[in-house]
């Protein structure tokens, strides 16, 4: 959790947050065996003196609200007595004035201190993520992305007013009850029992109650994966019963999975909200028709001691409520202190030593050259990592202003070998070098700043990022060149809907993009696969020559064969190896 800390402010809102939060993790549920070392009482062990500070207010909101009850109290002995205190009326009336700001006041701090955290720890996390190496992105699988920056942020803060009420609910119990205490120590007794036995019973279900909840949890995440791919899948479900039957039978069990272990959670928690409700009627009884027969000479103070220890019910339930939040909470923190643990072990393997090269130097390139270059990929199935795929010993020159087409058959590497070339994958062994200057392993971003690209599984982001208003001119040129422009709104800036566009017009865009950025290589990974004919055409014969007129380096991933005669170098990929594949000539313009 060290790289990439903002240099968040010592006494701000998100750093009393990131202490809260983090006292999550350190405060485990409590336990049958220990219940007083960990729980919600150690939180008067946190270090920061904000936090502290707190703690202080939730002590002092809970001394102004038992002193509501003890105005009370006392004027209700008055008033048995034929007497009234004006003292005690606005005595109460002040106290109970306290009690609200003190109890709003520490429920929105902390709560917003809270929130403040999880803004910052998202940043910071997401930030650490865009810098991973694709291989990295690619490690992780996409429940564990998915999880580690988003799912687990919704819970907890949905979590975190209930918990902020339940430990006040806490500090207010604590001084109520020595509020009985100090009315009779016996009625404290006979609570005091009742409050113990309840607890006993409560430590004796709370393992059971963490458990189901993560089983909850990950069954929730299950059906979730199912019904995105419900949803994804909507066209293929639809053309095929057979297919769709068995989805729903899957479907159906991960629901159930759920219902059930809901259901099992839900039934251990009602057995805690029950017991503490019974506890909290049990404590008055035990005052009533136990306290007289013990000492008769309290008889006289029962009601004032049942009003007392009638007030505990409210912070039992409030204590009782959060507890099963407080689980969630810090099943969710956990979750993401140990995704981000895990992208900082990827952050520090990924070495950055010492790139020679020189930024101003880049954009005038005149050749980059792989030379032995390896890279394996790893099979996802495989637990030992065993290598599934490997590009060897690769040798590509690419020269600057130049078109290079690299074909080969499918899953013969060509995508691997642009991936490698714009830096995204690190590679084993060999070198790249740009006009002889080395290239790191893991590339700096100048590097990657030569080049922009359109991959077989692009993505389109909801607005043009990056683009100033030249580029957000060229951006609308292009688009007018590739006969799209109507489909996008006239303010280009503010970005567009993608969802409506055809597969042809999503690339014509992404193609538009890449070329409003401006750089001085264009990656193009089967672009023309999903265009008619007539763009076709128009792509090889008419865009290339010009792209390449207009001083761009072209790398281009095609299967037409066509169009071959187009590109200055070929190169042919088999099975992870290149060659250059020279005298290829295109079969001819059968005007396509
Ligand atoms: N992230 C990955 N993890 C493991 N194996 C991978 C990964 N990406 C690709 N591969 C494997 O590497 C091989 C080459 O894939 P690549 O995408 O480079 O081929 P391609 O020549 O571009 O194929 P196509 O023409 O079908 O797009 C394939 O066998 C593929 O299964």
């Amino acid at each position: 959790m060290s790289l990439e800390q903002e240099p968040a402010d010592q006494n701000g809102p998100s750093s009393v947050g990131d202490t809260l939060l983090r006292s999550l993790t350190r405060l485990s549920p409590p336990r049958f065996k220990n219940p007083f070392k960990s729980g919600l009482l150690s939180l008067a062990s946190l270090d920061s003196p904000s936090v502290k500070g707190l703690l202080g207010i939730a002590v002092l909101s809970a001394a102004f609200g038992t002193a509501v009850v003890y105005f009370l109290n006392a004027e209700s002995k008055l008033v048995g007595e034929n007497q009234y205190s004006v003292f005690a009326a606005i005595a109460f009336l002040v106290m109970l004035v306290c009690y609200r700001f003190c109890q709003r006041f520490l429920i929105a701090q902390s709560s917003s201190a809270i929130e403040a955290a999880l803004h910052q720890w998202r940043q910071r996390i997401v930030a650490k993520v865009t810098k991973l190496s694709l291989r990295n992105i690619e490690d992780f699988s996409e429940e564990a992305i998915t999880d580690g920056l988003i799912k687990n942020y919704g819970p907890l803060s949905q979590a975190i007013i209930t918990i902020t009420a339940g430990v006040e609910c806490l500090s207010l119990l604590i001084f109520m009850y020595l509020y009985v205490a100090f009315l009779s120590p016996l009625a404290a007794l006979l609570t005091g029992i009742v409050g113990i036995a309840t607890v006993l019973g409560y430590l004796s279900v709370s393992a059971r109650l963490g458990e189901t909840m993560q089983q909850s949890a990950i069954s929730n995440a299950s059906l979730d994966r199912s019904m995105e791919a419900g949803i994804r899948g909507a066209k293929e479900l639809r053309l095929n019963t057979s297919k769709r039957n068995e989805f729903l039978q899957d479907a159906k069990e991960a629901s159930s999975d759920l219902y059930q272990n809901r259901s099992a959670s839900a039934a251990l928690f009602a057995e805690v909200l029950a017991s503490g409700t019974t506890a909290s009627y049990l404590m008055a009884g035990a005052v009533i028709f136990v306290l007289p027969i013990l000492n008769p000479g309290e008889k006289d103070d029962v009601s004032r001691i049942v009003m007392a220890v009638l007030f505990l019910i409210g912070p039992i339930g409030g204590v009782i409520g959060s507890i099963q939040q407080f689980n969630i909470a810090r099943f969710s923190v956990l979750g993401i202190m140990r995704f981000e643990d895990e992208v900082d072990v990827c952050l520090a393997k990924n070495e950055e030593a010492d790139d020679t090269v020189n930024s101003s130097s880049l954009e005038d390139f005149g050749v980059i050259e792989l030379d032995q270059v390896r890279y394996s990929h790893r099979s996802p199935q495989a637990a030992d990592a065993e290598i599934a795929f490997s590009v060897k010993d690769l040798n590509l020159s690419i020269k600057r202003n130049s078109i290079t087409f690299i074909t080969g058959g499918n899953g013969s590497g060509k995508t691997t070998i642009l991936r490698l070339l714009v830096g995204l994958y690190p590679r084993e062994r060999g070198d790249i070098r740009i006009d002889d200057t080395p290239v790191n392993r893991f590339p700096m971003q100048n590097y990657r700043d030569l080049f922009s690209s359109v991959f077989a599984d692009f993505h389109l982001f909801a607005k043009p990022y990056a683009l100033d208003a030249d580029g957000l001119a060229r951006l609308d040129e292009w688009l007018n060149r590739l006969g799209v422009r109507d489909k996008f709104p006239a303010d280009l800036s503010t970005g567009y809907d993608t969802h409506a566009l055809s597969t042809g017009q999503k690339k014509r865009l992404a193609l538009a993009l890449a070329l409003a950025e401006d750089r001085p290589v264009l990656i193009l990974d089967e672009w023309a696969a999903d265009q008619d004919p007539q763009t076709r055409k128009f792509f090889y014969r008419t865009l290339l020559p010009e792209f390449r007129a207009s001083g761009k380096t072209l790398v281009v991933v095609t299967h037409d064969d066509r169009y071959f005669d187009c590109a200055d170098h070929h190169y042919y990929v088999e099975e992870g190896r290149i060659t250059l594949h020279s005298g290829t000539q295109g079969e001819g313009d059968t005007s396509q």
